[in-house]
């Protein structure tokens, strides 16, 4: 039995770090085990301008650990007021890699995203013309539609017409929850990623809702049926360049998940990489691991996989059930099984 596992160092292609106290919290978490993360831009108010974004980066880098070699990926919020000169300048400085379209009131801090997608076309056709990425939250917001079926739908009618629409156009579907998406995103050329995350590698809707509602396993999209964690799990562990990791480790205090209206998100950043490799150890993958984790996404985004390297052994990690933060406590998601391998 293999006991220790060596990979390239990897990076996290969909990350929320928040701002002020919870970044301080919740940075050292992600920055001990990844390189880069592409850092989303959903704050309040959202990081919209190149301004903004540099700005952002430069509060990230001040709160990193002494001697930590985490590289912040900044994206731009779309809006219907984005302006394809300060996108495009941004991107040409090497501080923007991707740009985020939140169809607006899809999930958390979304209230400024786009409702009217042909306001954003002049945008769309200059980043498919100068390469920058679109990352997508791909659900439809019409109430009429069942929240389960929010993201197949989106694909259909919002997904393919845009991209259609601009040819070109790079692509990341972002958190991926159904054999839907799976099955468009594998009929596609390479101009479309994907991410998946820990979390819908191992839970499904039973597991938010069967024997008492647990509001530490919700966030969005929600976990689907079983067959599409089946899916979601033949696809991370399958080898193909098009699927890589983004956790999408969104903390939220306890006070805020833990209420009437809870929110949504899933703090998976300190136990990420341990309960991948027993996913993929359980699915005869563990030698893919590093492909899904450590190349397939650098490969989509056009940067070097990175030189330094990570060691798990197989030894049970050791980690807290929730951090303190200033805020309040954020709970660490729970993979319900006992964890086998540890990040030296
Ligand atoms: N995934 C979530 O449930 N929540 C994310 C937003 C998002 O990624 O949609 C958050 O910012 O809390
Ligand atoms: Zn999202
Ligand atoms: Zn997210």
């Amino acid at each position: 039995m293999t006991q220790t596992l060596t990979l390239r160092r990897p990076d996290d292609w969909h990350l929320h770090l928040r701002d002020g106290a919870m970044l301080r919290a919740v940075l050292p978490q992600s920055a001990a085990h990844f390189g880069r993360a592409i850092i989303m831009p959903n704050l309040v108010p959202p990081v919209v301008t190149g301004a903004q974004a540099a700005a952002y980066r430069d509060r990230i880098l001040a709160a990193l650990p002494e001697g930590s070699e985490f590289t912040p990926l900044m994206t731009l919020y779309l809006t219907e007021d984005t302006d394809a000169e300060d996108v495009a300048a941004a991107h040409a400085s090497g501080l923007v890699h991707a740009v985020k379209l939140y169809p607006a009131g899809a999930t958390t801090n979304s209230a400024s995203g786009v409702a009217d997608f042909d306001r954003v076309r002049p945008v769309l056709d200059r980043m498919a013309r100068i390469g920058l990425p679109l990352c997508v939250h791909g659900e439809v917001t019409d109430p009429d539609i069942d929240i389960f079926d929010r993201e197949a739908v989106f694909i259909d009618r919002v997904l393919d017409p845009i991209r259609r629409a601009t040819p070109g156009l790079r692509v990341v579907m972002e958190h991926i929850t159904t054999r839907d998406a799976v099955d468009y995103a594998r009929a596609q050329g390479p101009d479309l990623g994907a991410t998946i995350t820990t979390h819908h590698l191992v839970i499904n809707r039973n597991h938010i809702l069967a024997g008492g509602i647990r509001p530490h396993y919700y966030c969005l999209p929600v976990a689907k049926r079983e067959e599409h964690r089946l899916a979601l799990r033949a696809a991370a562990t399958g080898g193909e360049p098009r699927f890589f990791l983004g956790t999408d480790s969104a903390p939220h205090t306890d006070a805020g998940k833990l209420q009437a209206c809870g929110c949504a998100g899933c703090f998976t950043a300190p136990n990420t990489l341990s309960i991948l490799a027993q996913v993929f150890e359980q699915d005869g993958a563990l030698d893919r691991l590093e492909g899904f984790a450590s190349l397939n996404g650098p490969a989509f985004y056009g940067l070097p996989p990175n030189d330094a390297t990570i060691t798990l052994h197989r030894e049970a990690p050791d980690y807290p059930a929730r951090i303190t933060t200033p805020d309040g406590p954020v709970t660490v998601f729970d993979p319900g099984f006992d964890l086998e391998w540890r990040v030296a």
